[in-house]
């Protein structure tokens, strides 16, 4: 394993805010790391410190081992090497596509014939056949993204810097881009660093998620480990867990809790060292039946949703809590039933505030 970027001990204060606290992380070659976080958690300015644009209070940042940023340095963004992708795109208006994507290779004084073989590598890469004559306006939102894309990768840099790359598209050009973006990526080995604030997007494209919350990093893992255990509410909250119910640790094995809430005791895994939980779940992974089931809480429907081949329903708890779930057909307002969630579904943590 060779490693391309090092975050070690990263503080960042604005003012007299401290918005990154201790921020540390290698990124290894070939690696599509993607960084996740509720809003203001400090992903962009992650994103700029590590380009070069933002200086910091304490902590190192290595490029291919050499140190680029510390609290008395910084190499400036041109001389890194690495290209970032904006949300906006950023190419140059006033040049056509060919001009943009070419234009650090010209500074960088390639050959004609290395140009154009760059070029054709890149326009053939990305479907960007008949459009190297076109400036940006003309161009499509996905289009403008594939030659900003394009203008990042003909420079082989040691990492490319994503910046919510996708934001600007429409919802379904948003699904083929980033499958498109993670496939071009993985074959041609590239290193990405890439920000976003969609899980789905940084499911589809990265090896490791990184999840920041309040300007740490709360847990670093494959996107099917940071899906299937979440190592804290807010990534738990993140990733789709929408549904928060009270409780209080009953007896554990260290893996498992016996939690009791309202009316009943389920089990489920534990995050927690407290005694006052909050229990985490997703409203597609609890299944509602009219009699007592396993691992199952009592519930009353309040309010039934239609969604198109699905209902999503709105229901209390014995403690009146609002959870949501999903069934299959409708069902009536007030009803009493239960909501059974596998062990491993159901994510135990310790209740702030409590
Ligand atoms: N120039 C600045 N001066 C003061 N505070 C700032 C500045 N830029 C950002 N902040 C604050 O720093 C925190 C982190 O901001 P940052 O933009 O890095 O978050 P983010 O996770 O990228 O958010 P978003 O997803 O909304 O873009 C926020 O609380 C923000 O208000």
């Amino acid at each position: 394993m060779e490693t391309i970027l090092k975050l070690d001990q990263i503080h960042k204060n604005y003012g007299k805010k401290e918005v990154l606290k201790g921020v540390s992380l290698d990124v290894q070659k070939g690696e599509i790391i993607s960084v996740l976080g509720p809003s203001g958690c400090g992903k962009s300015t992650l994103l700029n410190i590590i380009a070069g644009i933002l200086p910091i209070n304490s902590g190192h940042v290595l490029l291919n081992g050499v140190e680029v940023t510390s609290p008395n340095k910084i190499v400036p963004i041109e001389k890194r090497d690495l290209n970032m992708v904006f949300q906006d795109f950023a190419l140059w208006p006033h040049m056509t596509a060919r001009e943009n994507i070419l234009y650090g290779l010209k500074l960088r004084k390639a050959t004609r014939q290395e140009q154009e073989e760059n070029l054709q590598k890149m326009v053939d890469l990305l479907h960007l056949n008949g459009l190297m004559d076109q400036y940006p306006a003309e161009l499509s939102g996905g289009q403008q993204q594939r030659v900003a894309i394009a203008r990042a990768l003909i420079m082989s840099p040691s990492i490319i810097l994503l910046d919510e790359p996708l934001c600007n598209l429409d919802v379904q050009l948003r699904i083929e881009m980033r499958t498109e973006m993670a496939q071009i990526f993985r074959e041609l080995k590239t290193t990405v660093f890439h920000v976003t604030h969609d899980p789905s997007e940084a499911f589809a494209m990265a090896d490791q998620i990184v999840v920041m919350n309040d300007g740490k990093i709360d847990q670093i893992a494959t996107p099917e480990a940071c899906y299937r255990r979440p190592a804290t509410a807010v990534v738990a909250g993140l990733l789709g867990a929408g549904n928060h119910i009270s409780g209080s640790a009953g007896k554990s094995d260290g893996e498992y809790t016996e939690a009791r809430i309202a009316g009943t005791q389920v089990r489920a895994l534990n995050f927690a060292s407290g005694s006052s939980l909050s229990l985490y779940f997703r409203a597609e992974d609890a299944a509602y039946s009219d009699t007592e089931r396993p691992n199952s809480i009592p519930v009353q429907v309040v309010m039934p949703t239609f969604e198109g081949g699905i209902y999503r329903m709105k229901a209390k708890t014995q403690d009146s809590e609002e959870v949501t779930f999903l069934h299959t057909s409708n069902l009536n307002k007030g009803q009493k039933g239960y909501l059974s969630i596998e062990p491993d579904q159901l994510y135990a943590y310790d209740r702030t505030g409590a």
